[in-house]
């Protein structure tokens, strides 16, 4: 068994800015917002990891860790103010030719602290694999604020475009896929790396995380000398009891100056036949996914326009009704990946990706966010995202390429999408 104490109610302001701050300081945390703000997670340390092993079924192995715990906890906690945090990869069997291997894999805690925070309250949790000590929870928590200190500053960092000839590949791409007679949309990502003078402080980047980006999801998740930031404004699904959402998220332009260009792009996105057609094969396929397991399907024919601070997309957001105590594992293997980071279809579409991508993806593109232990969750597609290790980093940003895609145009989608990720830095640059 493990040992579950727990402090329920509202917990101050200050004290959860104190809380997180302390968090962001240590070597193993983990931080889901949703883009609504109505649900904050924050994980503290680890009481348990899964990173998994090559040639495994990481699903698989994550989902037994998973209901192996659910065993371990006393009977009287609620199971949904625990949950674990992390991520999938977007395809397990892509080969790891990434600067960066470790996480190639994937990525799951159970933190050792983990603070649910909703507007009708806060719970935070402690759990041990051993007795706890005669200290109480709240002075476990005070002594982790008194001990939070940072000196952490970044001075400069470089950039470099890890794929210079993206635009003709996309252009070859697109030929490929207009002479196929089965192939229909393939969505094919770029990289940048860089290294950074000085060290980044993870509290300033959170905050700069969420200041910046106030549309969008905030995830982060840190193990010692890796760390994984992310301003996805894609949701994979939610599920809460019987309640089913997910979304589609494809079609992309950027934002406009004043308020009237920015709604006449607008307009042009959902006027333009080839946006509406990349978006509506996502719509599609999501929405053959969804009917095979839930019912009560529901959307509109029209999508909408969907925000962001440096780019606009077309957006359906769909829900559904799911049979009680669905397996959030089985959700994950059947909406992911959607034809918004896979393509269409499937099977070709990932091994064209595998085959000229010049990185593994690892969790770029991938499912990540939180699963409580009552089995409700929401799980956020790890776009505009920036993967560090040490003081190097690596950036990830893809479109979706149809046949009459043009490469210089995809090439620019591309570089507002890498923006969230390259602003951040440039903020963060001597604060
Ligand atoms: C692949 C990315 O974005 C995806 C591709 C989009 C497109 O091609 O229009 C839009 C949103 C995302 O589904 C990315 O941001 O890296």
């Amino acid at each position: 068994m493990l040992n579950v104490r727990q402090m329920h109610g509202k917990y101050s302001d200050t004290k959860m800015q104190q809380l997180i701050y302390a968090a962001l300081q240590q070597e193993i945390f983990s931080y889901f917002e949703s883009s609504d703000k109505t649900t904050k997670w924050l994980g503290i340390g680890s009481t348990l990891r899964i990173s998994p092993d090559q040639n495994s079924n990481y699903l698989q192995k994550v989902s037994q860790w998973f209901d192996d715990i659910k065993r371990q906890i006393p009977d009287k906690i609620d199971l949904d103010t625990i949950a674990v945090l992390g991520g999938f990869p977007f395809d397990e069997k892509f080969e790891a030719k990434s600067l960066f291997k470790d996480w190639q894999t994937g990525i799951f805690v159970l933190p050792r602290i983990i603070m649910k925070v909703t507007p009708e309250q806060t719970v935070i949790t402690e759990i041990k694999l051993h007795k706890f000590s005669e200290d109480s929870l709240e002075s476990v928590l005070d002594t982790i604020i008194e001990l939070a200190t940072s000196d952490k500053k970044m001075t400069g960092f470089d950039l470099v475009d890890l794929d210079p000839k993206w635009d003709r590949q996309v252009d070859k791409l697109a030929t490929e896929i207009k002479q196929s007679n089965s192939l229909k949309k393939v969505v094919l990502g770029r990289y940048k790396k860089g290294t950074i003078i000085g060290e980044l402080d993870w509290y300033k980047t959170l905050k700069a995380l969420r200041a910046l980006n106030q549309t969008t999801y905030h995830f982060m998740m840190r193990v010692k000398d890796q760390c994984f930031v992310s301003a996805t404004p894609e949701r994979l699904f939610k599920i809460d009891g019987t309640q089913f959402w997910t979304a589609a998220v494809a079609g992309t332009i950027g934002r406009g100056n004043s308020e009237t260009e920015d709604n006449r792009k607008a307009l042009e996105l959902f006027k333009d036949d080839k946006n509406r057609q990349e978006h509506q094969i996502v719509v599609d396929e999501i929405a053959t996914r969804v009917s095979r397991f839930a019912e009560n399907l529901q959307y509109q024919r029209q999508p909408m326009i969907l925000k962001n601070q440096t780019v606009q997309h077309l957006y359906t957001p769909i829900s559904a009704q799911v049979e009680p105590k669905t397996d959030v594992f089985k959700l994950i293997s059947v909406m992911h990946p959607t034809p918004a980071l896979g393509g269409l279809p499937l099977t070709s579409a990932l091994h064209l990706i595998d085959r000229l991508e010049s990185q593994g993806r690892a969790l770029f593109g991938g499912p990540v966010g939180y699963i409580t232990l009552a089995n409700n969750s929401e799980m956020i597609v790890a776009i505009r995202s920036m993967y560090v290790y040490k003081t190097n980093f690596l950036m990830f940003a893809g479109a979706g390429i149809m046949p009459d895609s043009v490469g210089t145009t995809e090439f620019k989608e591309t570089e507002l999408k890498f923006q969230p990720m390259t602003k951040l830095l440039q903020y963060l640059e001597d604060k």
